[in-house]
């Protein structure tokens, strides 16, 4: 058999120090022009090629970087750019973020991540067109540097299948192009591109594998094109393996770690006797060293299985953080134990050696996770925390204690995290401040937000979490069990970046986490001020999390904390509690047959940390993505008292959802988009109102921003909640 060579599916694009999120934000704010902008990223590209190259990988991808999102990149490739960006100076952007003209693309989760894309917009006259310049410059680049590299492009059953509309008849004219594109790769010389297929982990109709099939029996017959690599990850590839392995196509790339039955699936076919096989055996999601005696044998029983075996990452390495290198303060034992992105390139690159005959690389050290049993027992012991009356009922008691207009205004949490706020906690880490100063500028904040939002008339008040360097890193670094990183930046959404702390070991509480901050809030004003926490499937989903015990395990302890944290909550007279799960959706497993036991245990944490409370002590919960349908039972499940959800990007088309499902909770629809720095006007923020109002009862219906203020400035967010707190007084005086 030929040797085993090695590669990766994609590398972090935003550099060691953040170098991209600086760039593209000054280029917004036009301290950068577009020409020093390129080059900043042609040298954060030189950079990671020259690091895979030097790694050892046989085969380097490119077209992997972004400026913003690879999806948005694959619009342009296809010439898919709405009519209204058209003319605009720079449309990239534009449909990123929107103008005050011009509303931007939906973004969303890619898949069960934490990384958001830009959404298609395929009306159905929808005529592609290429525009080549992106990959083939990428290309160029690497090979000026004396780099062959594999371009990597989005798959056109993917890009239209995470389009809005999904409309399989634009296929054949999509297909098109890409056949275009893969004529002119080759005549520059590009001998592999790599196909991603996502979309083929979660579950696909009849008419959607047929469509996979015609297109890549298309692309497959084209006389002079590269080879291709069609590669799926994030789950298991289930009837379309069979499909592919049908086609021309020359190597399929498969997950292993997160879609383990993907040997089986392999051996009931016979195997890929005529192809090369990509086996993603390390780990792209998660950050623990690669076993490698697993990883070794599983890769022999896969040298079975196909013509020639290509270890690689189960997906693209752009979920981990960099280089484990850059973090010094991490504990040893846990330190021990972590690769980061560079850190699994050099795994994957071992794994190749081993397969090939060189000495087997050592494995992690064994794991000695901090074991509390006083956790454990706890946990046994509660059963059936729930001890409330039905919602309806506690809605009575609370209406009458909390004495609030139809449509009350509220936001979601956070408020601008001005740089002033962001200096103060950098020169707390730096020693700089002390202690007591920086509570002194975070009080001197909440007092300026609180009196905000009185002057602009809101009902509810936050506290604006000021103190909140990130909305998980936060609790993460006040829990024991957890630990943060001081560099391990991984991209959210475009410039925003994410640190995930790493739970590795039970999680307990120490002392009381956010009750000071509340309490001081609510000595400020005679409204409600909410308790701001976040909840236990959002605390797992954006941390890397252990893999020694079941996640609902992992969860129940982080809930047994909030339940903690609420009860001191409601103690120190807090009357209503938010608990933020913005991650619920994002985490529902993407084939269906998973989806039941997923909710069941994620429910069933919300309600550990829930349960607990007085009927009179109001329960919010938040979550922001769109296709709220899929969850609505399980957001009435949470047995929360009120709901705030995103819903402006994508028209409030959750309001059905909801008539449909006799949803009877407290709702706010989010009516405005806060990922634009776009002001809505108080006519559009009345017509959204009003159609809310249509569809949900008053008393119901609560009046916010789709989610926290955070990423926003100050001229903007005040403008914003002025014209909502208008648009809510003008409905209220129409429904009287
Ligand atoms: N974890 C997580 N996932 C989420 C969300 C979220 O809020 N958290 N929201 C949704 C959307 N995603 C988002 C992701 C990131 C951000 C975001 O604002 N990130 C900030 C960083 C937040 C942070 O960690 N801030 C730290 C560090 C800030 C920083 O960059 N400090 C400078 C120094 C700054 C100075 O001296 O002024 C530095 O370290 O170099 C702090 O405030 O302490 C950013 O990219 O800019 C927003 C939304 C979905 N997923
Ligand atoms: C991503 S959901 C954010 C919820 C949080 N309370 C905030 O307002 O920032
Ligand atoms: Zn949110």
């Amino acid at each position: 058999m030929s040797p085993v060579t090695s590669t990766i599916s994609g590398y972090p694009r935003i550099g060691p120090d953040r170098e991209l999120k600086r760039a593209v934000e000054d280029h917004w704010a036009g301290r950068v022009d577009a020409a020093r902008l390129q080059e900043i990223a042609a040298g954060l590209r030189e950079r990671t090629w020259r690091e895979l190259s030097a790694a050892g990988l046989t085969t380097v991808p490119s077209n992997t970087f972004s400026l913003y999102d690879h999806v948005l990149d694959t619009i342009v490739m296809v010439g898919a750019i709405p009519e209204r960006f058209a003319g605009l100076a720079e449309p990239y952007f534009t449909m990123a973020r929107g103008d005050e003209g011009v509303a931007p693309l939906e973004m969303t989760k890619w898949f069960d991540t934490n990384y958001h894309y830009l959404v298609p917009e395929l009306p159905p006259e929808t005529r592609f067109r290429l525009d080549w310049s992106k990959p083939l410059a990428e290309y160029a680049q690497a090979k000026a540097l004396g780099i062959e590299t594999r371009p990597v492009l989005l798959g056109p059953l993917s890009f239209l299948l995470l389009a809005k509309p999904v409309d399989l008849g634009l296929l054949d004219g999509l297909v098109e192009v890409y056949a275009e594109l893969l004529e002119r790769l080759a005549a520059a010389g590009v001998a592999e591109v790599q196909l991603d297929e996502p979309v083929l982990a979660a579950d696909r109709s009849e008419r959607e594998l047929a469509a996979l099939r015609r297109a890549y029996d298309r692309l497959g017959d084209l006389p002079s094109r590269p080879h291709l690599l069609v590669s799926t990850y994030f789950g298991e590839i289930g009837p379309a393996l069979a499909i592919l392995a049908g086609t021309r196509v020359e190597a399929i790339g498969l997950d292993f770690v997160a879609g383990p039955g993907n040997l089986e699936a392999l051996a009931a076919i016979g195997g890929l006797p005529d192809k090369t096989l990509v086996a993603g055996v390390v780990d792209g999601r998660n950050v623990w060293r690669a076993d490698q005696t697993k990883a070794l044998s599983l890769c022999a029983a896969l040298s079975g299985l196909a013509d020639r075996l290509v270890v690689g990452t189960s997906c693209s390495l752009l979920h981990v953080p960099l280089d484990l290198d850059a973090e010094t303060g991490l504990d040893p034992g846990v330190r021990a134990r972590l690769a980061f992105a560079k850190q699994k390139v050099a795994e994957v690159v071992a794994i190749g050696a081993a397969l090939n005959g060189s000495p087997a690389p050592a494995g992690p050290p064994p794991a000695h996770p901090i074991v509390n049993a006083r956790v454990r027992a706890r946990l046994d012991a509660l059963r059936d925390p729930a001890t409330r009356l039905p919602h309806a009922q506690r809605l009575a008691i609370q209406r009458r204690s909390l004495g609030l207009p139809p449509l009350a205004t509220t936001t979601i949490g956070s408020f601008p995290q001005t740089a002033d706020v962001r200096h103060a906690r950098a020169a707390l880490r730096a020693g700089t401040v002390t202690p007591a100063e920086y509570d002194d500028r975070m009080r001197a904040e909440i007092a300026r937000v609180i009196a905000l939002q009185e002057e602009i008339g809101l009902d509810v008040l936050v506290h604006g979490e000021p103190e909140r360097n990130d909305m998980v890193q936060y609790f993460a670094e006040l829990l024991d069990g957890y630990a943060v990183t001081e560099h391990g930046w991984v991209q959210s959404y475009g410039s925003r970046c994410v640190r995930p702390p790493i739970l590795h070991g039970d999680v307990s509480r120490p002392e009381p986490m956010t009750v000071t901050w509340a309490t001081y809030a609510q000595s400020l004003t005679r409204k409600p001020v909410k308790g701001m926490l976040t909840g236990p499937v959002t605390m797992l989903a954006w941390s890397f999390v252990r893999d020694d015990q079941p996640l609902p395990d992992t969860a129940r302890q982080v809930a047994l904390a909030l339940r903690d944290e609420i009860h001191d909550l409601e103690a120190a007279g807090i009357q209503i509690i938010q608990v933020d799960e913005p991650a619920l959706r994002e985490l529902l497993p993407l084939r269906s047959a998973d989806r039941e036991p997923y909710l069941a245990w994620a429910v069933a944490a919300f309600r550990l940390a829930t349960g607990g409370v007085a009927d009179r002590t109001q329960i919010h919960t938040h979550m922001c993505y769109s296709e709220f349908g899929e969850i609505v039972g399980a957001i009435g499940d949470l047995d929360a008292d009120v709901s705030t959800v995103e819903a402006a990007r994508s028209r409030m088309e959750l309001l059905d959802d909801l008539r449909t499902s006799g949803f009877g909770r407290g709702i706010g629809p989010g009516v405005w988009d806060i990922h634009s720095p776009r002001v809505p006007s108080t006519e559009e923020l009345t017509t959204a109102l009003r159609r809310a109002a249509s569809s949900v009862d008053a008393t119901l219906l609560w009046v916010n921003p789709d989610c926290g203020l955070k990423t926003r400035d100050y001229p903007e967010t005040e403008a914003s909640l002025r014209n909502m707190v208008t648009a809510a007084q003008r409905v209220r005086a129409e429904i009287a």
